[in-house]
């Protein structure tokens, strides 16, 4: 695997900390990791990733957060063909919601509707566990990454 890319979609902070804490343990096994904002990051560049972790929270009522909406929104607009992406997926939200997690599981819909394949099965965090939100990733993705074949 040439790079891979850790891009977060957050409100109020907790991804973009579980993003660079997944990077930090990625760059001690050597892999090379690259963190943006999804709102910071253009669409038509993902074509370009090996493998992209998508992190993201849910907001509202099972919406995205900020920084990740427009970045979804142009993947819907632009419909990039995604057929050489491999992803793997994060969600943060908090179980005490009727709409839990349901800002990943819009963001792999499209990312799958898109051609993208799915590496491993998605993560998540439930605030409602009392579980830090960065041990329950850094578990994750190793998981994940045994997965995925390196390219
Ligand atoms: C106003 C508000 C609305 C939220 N709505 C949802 C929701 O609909 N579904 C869910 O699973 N979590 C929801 N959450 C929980 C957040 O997703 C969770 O706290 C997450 O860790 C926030 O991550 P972030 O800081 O990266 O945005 C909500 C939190 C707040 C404060």
């Amino acid at each position: 695997m040439n790079e891979l890319i850790v891009l977060f979609g957050t409100e109020s902070g907790n991804a973009e900390l579980v993003a660079d804490d997944i990077s930090a343990a990625l760059q001690e096994k050597g892999t090379a990791v690259r963190v943006a904002d999804m709102e910071d990051y253009a669409v038509d560049d993902l074509g370009e990733a090996d493998m992209v972790v998508l992190v993201v929270s849910t907001y509202g009522e099972g919406d995205l957060p900020d920084t990740a909406a427009p970045f979804h929104d142009a993947l819907v607009e632009a419909k990039p063909d995604l057929s050489g992406v491999r992803f793997a997926a994060f969600g943060l939200g908090d179980s005490t919601y009727e709409t839990y997690n349901l800002g990943v599981a819009t963001l792999r819909a499209t990312f799958t509707a898109l051609g993208a394949t799915q590496i491993g099965e998605t993560g998540y965090h439930d605030a409602d566990s009392g579980l830090n939100p960065s041990d329950v990733a850094v578990a994750w993705v190793s998981t994940v990454l045994a997965v995925a074949t390196p390219s």
